[in-house]
Order: C-alpha cells, then structure tokens, then sequence
C-alpha cells in the first residue's frame, strides 16, 4: 500500500517560504509556491541583494578616496583622481545579479521537486490555496499544511507619495537613469543608513532626515554615535530630530517639510520609513488566522499561527526583519508540519549587520538589555585604535565590545563595528550559541596581526575583569 504525499502550499517565494520548500520537498511532501514576483522575494529582487550589490561599488569607490593616506598616487592630474560613479551600469549590473539570483533559487527548487506557481495566491479555508496566475490562468491547490510568507512592502505617507522618478522607496532606485545631485534620505533606520551611506560613496550630496536624537535608533547607541560622526566627517548632513511630514516635487525638483516648518530641497527624495506586511486580502481573516494591528501575523516559536495547519514564516510575522530569520521560521515550519525533530526558534544566536562603512554586527543580548536588567552581564569595549591591523590598514574608527555573565563567563553577545564586521561577528556568534566562556575564546589562536585579534583580546580583559 502507498501512503499519500502530504501537500504543502506556500505563499511567497522570498527566504521564509523557498528555505521552507525545499526543506518540505527534502521531507518527502508535495510542495508547491505560489510566488507573484519572482523567486527569491523582495530580499533578492529589490531588497537585501540590490542594497548590498550597490553598497559593494559604493566601498569600492570610497576606497579609491582612501588610497592616497596610505601613499598610493594616481598617474592623472589632480583634477582626474576622483572615481566617478556609471549609474546606469551599476544598475544594470545589479537588476542583472537580482534576476540571475531569482532564477537559480527557482531552478533549486524546481530541481527539489518543488512546483513554482507564477501568481497571487489567497487561503480560501486551512485546506486550500486559490492562486489568480500571472498568464490569467487561476488554479486552487489542496493543501494539508499552508506556509505564509508574503513578506513586506515599503511604507508610504500619504503626503509624500512615491513617483518613481524623483520621489522614490528603496524598491525604485535602480531605474534611476542618472545619480541623484542632492538626495535626501528621510528614515534613518538600517535601510535608510545603508542606502545614505551607499549615495554619499558614490558621490552624491547626501541629507539624512532622522525623527530621532541620533542615526540608527535601537541599534547599539555607541556603535550608531560611530556611523553618524562617520557620516557628518564624510560630509553628509544629517539633520537629527527632523520628522519628514511630506514631500513634494517642484519642477526638478523635491521638497520635503519637516514637523517644525523647515524645509530641504533636493534633487530626490528616497522614503526609508519602514515596512508594511502584504496581509491583507489574502484569506486570513476568513481563515481565523490571528494578525497584530498592525497586519503582522502572530506565529509561536515553531511558526505556527492560531490556525492548525497554517504556519506563517518571515517579515509577515514582524518576528526579526531579517532573510536569515525568515528562513529559519520557514524551515522549523516544515519540520514541525511534516513530524521532523524541530528546535523552537532562538534570536539569540542571530547574528545582524549594518552595512555602513564601518559595518555594524551584533549578536545575542545588547548593551539597552543589560543596561535595563534583561541580562546580567560584564562588559569591555576594545577600541581598533589600538589593534595593530587596524593601525596598517588605517582604520581608525570602531570597536569590539563582548558582553559574559559574571560567575558563568558565557558569552552572551558581542558588537563589532569595523569594516567587514559581518565576517568578524561570527567567532562572537559561535560563542553565543555554544555559551563558550570567555577563557575558550581568549584561549583560541587568533592570526597576528588580524582585526580578529581584537576579539581574543576582549575575551582576555573579561578574564582579567573577574579575577
Ligand atoms: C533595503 C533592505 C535591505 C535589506 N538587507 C538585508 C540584509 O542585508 N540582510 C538581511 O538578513 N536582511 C536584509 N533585509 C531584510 C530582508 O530583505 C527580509 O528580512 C527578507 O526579505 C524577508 O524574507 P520573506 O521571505 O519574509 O519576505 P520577502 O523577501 O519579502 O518575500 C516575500 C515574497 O512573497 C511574495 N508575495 C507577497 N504576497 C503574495 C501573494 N499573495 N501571493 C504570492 N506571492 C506573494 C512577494 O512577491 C515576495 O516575493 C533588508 C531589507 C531591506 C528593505
Ligand atoms: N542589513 C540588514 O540586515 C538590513 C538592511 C535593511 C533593513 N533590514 C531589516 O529591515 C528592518 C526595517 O528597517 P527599516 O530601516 O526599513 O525600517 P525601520 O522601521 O527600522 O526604520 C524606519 C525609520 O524611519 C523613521 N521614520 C518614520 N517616519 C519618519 C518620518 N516621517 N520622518 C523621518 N523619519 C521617519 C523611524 O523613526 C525609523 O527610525 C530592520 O530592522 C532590519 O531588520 C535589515
């Protein structure tokens, strides 16, 4: 006698739902994704693959700006030193990378097993999926287990209303035929830090309009305080306090209005005011799925939602906005739908990072949790002033704290501003998740002279702090 495959539906191909389908086509289900943009999602097509392509030219070029500190000259005048930036190849270059990402994720998962359903896909009860396709053909799917994973969209004012052209979200900057003059950047979140950052490298005049007292709120306050006297000493005017209440184009123009009257004039303006999940209309009220009021989703720690046989994985669940979130949400999803061993998600051992110049990386608890007592830790903050890569590298701003609960000496998290401080967290992160003690990690070999040196030798303060 053969048993019946179970059925897997899942609505959105971005990480949380392609991890989830190949895990769920590994487990031996029949897992079909309905995906209306394009596999991969909005983290490779306009989000995290776009950003970080661009970013990547943006490094490039400050680094040329760099070159002369550490005696390197040019065979030009002085006039021709400066690199420019060739918009519309660096575009074309990055949609080209973000299409050919999209299409080996869909050539995984078809080579998985795995059916890709070009549409827009809507619940109609917990047993079933009705997907409108892309070429107008519609289809309804059963589904013993349903995967959500729709994902976000930018947030939009009402009083500043993206044209594409000139007012613009972060989904819109790579059709932008020239380099902005003056771009304003209103949003001073990681999304908007990172595409400031990425404009002032490239050449640009940059304003950043930030509603709070400092760039990158919630995020390590020292490590934002680097970033934002980074920015000022770069040359971008960062107007802090300043809530962005409309924008407007003028002729050429854009004209954005802060709360206090004020006004600042560009030649774009990019919105990066946060993000709205894509929940509604997609059956889940019908369904008796329960949402936040703001359109999350509520999901428990193994992506269940309050409806059984509807799991929901990724931004959607406004649980931690990250691709490596989303596809462990979708992964634990599948495992537990389909009877595999399953650990309940953990943020702890997350491992973030801003994509500034320096970078900032952080994992496990943060400095706001020990400061208000969610954790009881010990902390040292090593400036890279003082680590001798560092100094030959000329990199003069950033640090490495390292947080240990006293008596234990487990790591619990750590905060690497540098450059490449998304390579240098992860020794930080193997500590956290494995609760390694500050001894193991001062104990392990680090190269000489490495910026990893910095790590050891934080972990061996900590010692010293506790004898
Ligand atoms: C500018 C920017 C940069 C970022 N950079 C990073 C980074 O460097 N590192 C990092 O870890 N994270 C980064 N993120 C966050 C990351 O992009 C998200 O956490 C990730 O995309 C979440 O994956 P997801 O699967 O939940 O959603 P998404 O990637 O948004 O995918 C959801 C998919 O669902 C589809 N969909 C929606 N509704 C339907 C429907 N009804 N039917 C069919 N399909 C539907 C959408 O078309 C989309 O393709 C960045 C975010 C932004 C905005
Ligand atoms: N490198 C990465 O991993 C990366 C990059 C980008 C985004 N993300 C993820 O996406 C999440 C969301 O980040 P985000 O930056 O898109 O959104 P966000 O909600 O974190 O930030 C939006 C910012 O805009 C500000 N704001 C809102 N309205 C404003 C106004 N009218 N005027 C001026 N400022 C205004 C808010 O105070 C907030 O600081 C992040 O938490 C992160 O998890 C990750």
């Amino acid at each position: 006698m053969t048993t019946r495959k179970r059925s897997v539906v899942v609505i959105g191909g971005g990480p949380g739902g392609y991890e989830a389908a190949l895990v769920g086509a590994q487990l031996g289900a029949m897992v079909t994704v309905i995906e209306k943009e394009g596999m991969g999602g909005a983290a490779v097509l306009t989000d995290c693959v776009p950003s970080k392509a661009l970013i990547a030219t943006s490094d490039f070029m400050s680094r040329f700006e760099a070159a002369g500190r550490l005696g390197v000259g040019f065979d030009t005048t002085e006039l021709d030193q400066h690199a420019h930036a060739e918009v519309q190849q660096i575009n074309q270059r990055i949609v080209r990378l973000a299409k050919a990402q999209s299409l080996d994720i869909r050539a995984q998962c078809e080579s998985a097993g795995v059916q890709v359903f070009d549409g827009v896909g809507q619940i109609v009860d917990r047993g079933r999926v009705y997907a409108e396709g892309t070429n107008g053909v519609s289809r309804e799917f059963g589904a013993d287990t349903i995967l959500v994973a729709v994902g976000t969209t930018p947030r939009q004012l009402p009083t500043a209303v993206p044209d594409g052209e000139r007012i613009l979200t972060w989904q819109q900057i790579y059709d932008l035929p020239e380099l902005p003059k003056h771009l304003i950047v209103v949003g001073s979140g990681v999304t908007g830090a990172e595409l400031a950052h990425a404009y002032l490298g490239l050449g640009c005049e940059v304003t950043l309009v930030s509603s709070r007292d400092r760039v990158l709120p919630g995020q390590d306050a020292d490590a934002a305080t680097v970033i934002e006297n980074v920015f000022r000493r770069r040359g971008m005017n960062v107007l802090n306090k300043s809530r962005a209440v409309g924008a407007q184009r003028v002729g050429d123009s854009v004209v954005v209005t802060l709360d206090d009257g004020r006004t600042v004039e560009g030649s774009h303006a990019l919105l990066a005011v946060g993000a709205i999940p894509q929940t509604e209309g997609i059956g889940l009220q019908a369904a008796g799925v329960e949402t936040t009021a703001s359109g999350h989703i509520v999901v428990d720690r193994v992506s269940r939602t309050s409806v059984p046989g509807i799991y929901a994985a990724g931004d959607c669940t406004g649980v931690y906005p990250l691709a490596s979130v989303a596809a462990m949400q979708g992964r634990i999803a599948m495992f537990h739908a389909l009877g595999d061993a399953v650990a309940p998600l953990n943020l702890r051992g997350v491992c973030a990072n801003i994509f500034t110049d320096p970078e900032i990386a952080t994992v496990g608890y943060s400095m706001a949790d020990i400061d208000e007592g969610k954790v009881e830790a010990r902390t040292v903050t090593l400036p890279l002033s003082t680590n001798p890569r560092a100094k030959m590298r000329n990199i003069t701003d950033g640090f490495v704290k390292l947080f240990a609960r006293p008596g234990s000496n487990t790591v619990v998290g750590g905060v690497v501003v540098a450059p490449q401080a998304s390579e240098l967290i992860f020794p930080i992160g193997i500590a956290v998740q494995n609760r390694l003690t500050v001894d193991q990690l001062a104990s392990t070999f680090s190269v000489y002279p490495s910026m990893t040196g910095s790590i050891s030798e934080a972990a061996r303060r900590l010692h010293t702090l506790e004898s």
